[in-house]
């Protein structure tokens, strides 16, 4: 197969299905011939930064995790930390799917601080991550759409059953994460930053039909 190097990006809720979704993409594409790279945000226990982040979400560090625009700096700086190695994977294979990307940015930071998609942090997150830092724009983004109050269930039970998986601050705050739901609505409505496809999260997603819808 020829290399077209499709930069796909998934994006929802915690506990939204992004990973499981992101596994199953992986195999439907892979059975399809395609070859298939995959990477997550936050990068935990590869960048200093995310850690930085996981630590401030788990433990608090004095009001680093109060300070919104601080966070978002520390995500899209573990972002920029990555910027060659996404290059060089999406030269090398068919499709890059990334688990969360600049849009989760957007969506977080403009939820917290109680702004649309329309909102200043949301054009600061764009000018800082693509302007600034130079990172390449998605060539698809996957919206993983699923009621908060079920994304919570699925979340609430991902921790029991996996030891390692504690729930950090924004997954426990059922507020903001309606509000981030309707940001990412909005940011899919608004096409923002790349072409998105609304996907249902309750109903379950075809992935081989996925796999061939991104194929083309
Ligand atoms: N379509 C689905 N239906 C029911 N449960 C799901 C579905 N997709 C994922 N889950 C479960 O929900 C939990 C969260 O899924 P996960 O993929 O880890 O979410 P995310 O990466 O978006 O936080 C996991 O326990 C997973 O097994
Ligand atoms: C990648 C990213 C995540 N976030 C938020 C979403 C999540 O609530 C939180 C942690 O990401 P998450 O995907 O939950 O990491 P993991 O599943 O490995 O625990 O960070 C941002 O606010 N901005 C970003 O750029």
């Amino acid at each position: 197969m020829t290399s077209v190097g499709r930069l796909v990006v998934i994006e929802g809720l915690d506990g939204a299905g992004k990973r499981t979704l992101t596994d199953g993409l992986t195999a439907a594409l892979r059975a399809k011939g395609a070859s298939v790279a995959k990477l997550a945000f936050p990068r935990y226990g590869e960048s200093v930064h995310a850690d930085l982040v996981r630590e401030a979400l788990h433990r608090g560090h004095g009001d680093l995790a109060d300070s919104v625009y601080g966070m978002a700096v520390l995500y899209a700086l573990d972002r920029r930390g990555a910027a060659d190695e996404i290059r060089a994977l999406r030269d090398a294979h068919d499709v890059v799917l990334l688990d969360r990307y600049v849009a989760s940015n957007a969506a977080y930071a403009a939820a917290r601080l109680r702004q649309d998609a329309g909102g200043e942090v949301v054009k600061w997150v764009w000018e800082l991550e693509v302007g600034r830092f130079g990172l390449p724009r998605p060539d698809a983004q996957l919206l993983l759409r699923v009621a908060p109050a079920v994304a919570a269930e699925r979340a609430e039970r991902r921790a029991e059953e996996e030891t390692d998986r504690e729930r950090d601050a924004f997954e426990t705050d059922d507020a903001l994460q309606r509000r981030c739901a309707a940001v990412y609505d909005e940011l899919a409505a608004a096409g923002w930053l790349a072409p998105w496809h609304v996907l249902d999260g309750v109903a379950g997603v075809d992935h081989d039909a996925l796999a061939a819808t991104l194929l083309g």
